[in-house]
This record gives structure tokens, C-alpha cells and sequence, in this order.
């Protein structure tokens, strides 16, 4: 990766009992996730990163700008970043408006349009409202814009939506996504929330006990057996696709993607819009020809890669390639002995249901 178009960071510090040991390269564009158990050290990256710890061993460069090294540390407020905490840290004392113009006061030069931050996070008409009478997400989505108004060149989000509730999640996702789709600054994302992560994330850290114990493109690292991300009740793989076709006497769209393509509900999406889609491994079942006679409307070819213990002992987890797509089936060790399977073996993945994400 080069190095202006890249986060490179290398952290080592320690607390009582923890050590985070860190030594990443991480793109400088779209959402990077950093997900991983309670106390995996997320929180504590991220505040290396913006500057609030000064771990003694340290370096980071960002697109190619040094922020810390052996010589030189840029201070927390020297660094041009956008900090969005789980709790949004409003102003109560200032109204709507009042809380985006301190946010536009530390603006330099090249700030953002003000209009337009506030267009994308729909706050429009929340200007003068009194900061205590918003709803979290609302909240949320004003501590977004005042982030943004400082013209950040890196966002920093820890746990945003952990404190909502689960309607008021569902409300804000849409606007975390447009800033993904429309904002041209990276965003480092602390979440333990898979569906949150494999919804908005195009590259994933995982971390564990302070350490990365991956780091890769979202989609690959998703369907990966050796991860724990596999094991998981709602292990999917993730799909970049694009939008192939539209079906309107049954109502459905298809997704096309390098190897393949899939049905799912009509969406009015252009032809040829990307989108994400997700398969979840406990919705895939192999065949061992294209079983015809199934309600069953995806069925691709694909090829047996490997094998995987599954947290459950009837379990087992299968990683298929569709052409080039990873793809996991999760089936039991009876289905497998049954149909006889084995790695290099030419199947059918039989998809029950396809989510599109995004
Ligand atoms: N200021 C501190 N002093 C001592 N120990 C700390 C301090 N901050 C964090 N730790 C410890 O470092 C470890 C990592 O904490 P961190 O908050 O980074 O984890 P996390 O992955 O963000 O967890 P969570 O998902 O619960 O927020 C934990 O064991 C925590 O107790």
C-alpha cells in the first residue's frame, strides 16, 4: 500500500494486566472496523490514534503525514480528526445550531459546506431545537456534524450507536452509510456489533487481547474459517454486487458478482448500482446437483475449499468459491458423510436467503 494513501500505526503500551501490541496498515479511505470482545483494547487504539494516549513506543502516519514517531508527538488538538463518542458530548446549555457553530468554529479553510453536512446527517430542521429534547439518535447525528464541521481529515467513532436502542439504530444506520458512500474522508469505526460492522465496514481489524489477529478486506476476512468471526450463530459472508436486472412481474432484483449472480426482493436501484449483499452460512445448504424440483431460487456452482469445526459438535462449517466468491455453508457432519463431500469437490450452493445490506 502506499504510504500516502494509507493509516500506518504502531502501538505498544501497557496497563495493569493489558498490553496492547498493535502494528498496522490500514487504507486511508472508507470505514475501517475495529471489532473484538469487551476489553480487546479498541477503545484504547482508537485513543492512541487521536492522540489521547502517549504510548512511549509509538508511530503513526497518516496518508503519509507523520503524527508520532520517536521525535515528533502532535498533541490531541493538533490532530485534524472528528472524535464521535457512544454518548453524544452535546452542549446542553446551546441549542442545535449553537452545538454545530462551536463544532465550525475550529474550522480551518477547506471546511466542509456547512449545508451540506447538514443535508446529509438530516438535521435540518433541528437547528434551534433545544439539545435535551432530541431522541439519541438525533443526538447522534448532531455530534456527527459537529465532528464533520471541523473538517476533519479522519473520523474517529467509538461505539456510536451502542447506547440507542435497537429502533433508534435501525434510524441512524442510513445516515452512518451515506457518509460512507459520500464522504471522501476515512473513518475508523470501534464497534462489537457484527451487524453493524458488516454493514457499514469495508476493511475489518479484529482484535483480541490487544493484538490484531486479522486485517483484511471485509468480505475476505468474513470467510475466513480460521477467525472467530466463522463461528458465530450469524457467521455471512459479505458481497460486493452490482445491480444486474429487474424482475417486476415476480418482484425480484438481480445481484450480479464476479462468479455469479443471486435473486433477492425488487429493489429500486439503477441497473449496475452497487451493492452490498449478505449470505449468512446457516442459509446455505450443498447439493450435489442442481436439484430442480426446490423452492430454493439461488443455486450456484461452486467448489468444496475446506472444512471447519463449528461451535456446535452436529456442526460443521464449509468455505465454498463461487467463481472466485467466497461463500459459507454451515450443514452437519451427517449431511456431510451422506453426500460423501470433500475438499476440491464440484457442488451446488442452494442460497435460501440474501440480504442486501446496503
Ligand atoms: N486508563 C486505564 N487504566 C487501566 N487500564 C485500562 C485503562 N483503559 C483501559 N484499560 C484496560 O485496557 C483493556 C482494554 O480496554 P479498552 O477499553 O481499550 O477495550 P475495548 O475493546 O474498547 O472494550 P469495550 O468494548 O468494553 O469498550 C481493558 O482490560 C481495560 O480494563
Amino acid at each position: 500500500m502506499n504510504a500516502t494513501l494509507s493509516i500506518d500505526a504502531r502501538f505498544r503500551m501497557a496497563y495493569p494486566g493489558f498490553l496492547l501490541d498493535i502494528d498496522l496498515q490500514l487504507p486511508a479511505r472508507g470505514v475501517t472496523a475495529f471489532f473484538g470482545p469487551s476489553g480487546s483494547g479498541k477503545t484504547t487504539l482508537l485513543r492512541c490514534i487521536a492522540g489521547l494516549e502517549r504510548p512511549p513506543q509509538g508511530c503513526l502516519r497518516v496518508k503519509g503525514e507523520t503524527w508520532q514517531d520517536g521525535k515528533t508527538f502532535l498533541p490531541p488538538h493538533r490532530r485534524p480528526i472528528g472524535y464521535v463518542f457512544q454518548e453524544a458530548n452535546l452542549f446542553p446549555h446551546l441549542d442545535v445550531a449553537g452545538n454545530l457553530d462551536f463544532g465550525a468554529r475550529r474550522t480551518r479553510e477547506d471546511a466542509r459546506d456547512r449545508s451540506t453536512i447538514i443535508e446529509l446527517l438530516g438535521i435540518g430542521h433541528l437547528l434551534d431545537r433545544d439539545v435535551q429534547g432530541l431522541s439519541g439518535g438525533e443526538r447522534q447525528r448532531v455530534a456527527i456534524a459537529r465532528a464533520l464541521l471541523a473538517a476533519p481529515q479522519l473520523l474517529l467513532m467509538d461505539e456510536p450507536l451502542a447506547a440507542l436502542e435497537r429502533e433508534r439504530k435501525r434510524e441512524i444506520m442510513p445516515y452512518l452509510e451515506r457518509l460512507h458512500d459520500e464522504l471522501d474522508i476515512p473513518i475508523l469505526y470501534v464497534s462489537h456489533a457484527i451487524d453493524e460492522v458488516s454493514r457499514l465496514a469495508d476493511h475489518l481489524v479484529l482484535l483480541e487481547q490487544g493484538r490484531a489477529i486479522a486485517s483484511g478486506p471485509m468480505g475476505e476476512i468474513a470467510a475466513r474459517l480460521d477467525l472467530p468471526l466463522a463461528q458465530d450463530d450469524d457467521a455471512s459472508v459479505m458481497i460486493e454486487a452490482t445491480v444486474g436486472a429487474h424482475d417486476h412481474d415476480y418482484h425480484l432484483t438481480r445481484f450480479d458478482f464476479p462468479g455469479g449472480c443471486v435473486h433477492a426482493g425488487l429493489r429500486e436501484l439503477p441497473l449496475a448500482h452497487p451493492a452490498r449483499i449478505s449470505i449468512q452460512a446457516r442459509d446455505v445448504s450443498i447439493a450435489l446437483t442442481p436439484v430442480e424440483d426446490s423452492s430454493i431460487l439461488n443455486r450456484l456452482p461452486a467448489v468444496i475449499e475446506a472444512f471447519a469445526d463449528a461451535r456446535h459438535p452436529a456442526h460443521l462449517l464449509v468455505r465454498l468459491d463461487v467463481g472466485g466468491t467466497p461463500l459459507l455453508a454451515r450443514i452437519t457432519h451427517r449431511s456431510r458423510d451422506q453426500l460423501g463431500l470433500n475438499a476440491g469437490q464440484r457442488v451446488w450452493a442452494q442460497i435460501k436467503t440474501v440480504a442486501l445490506v446496503e
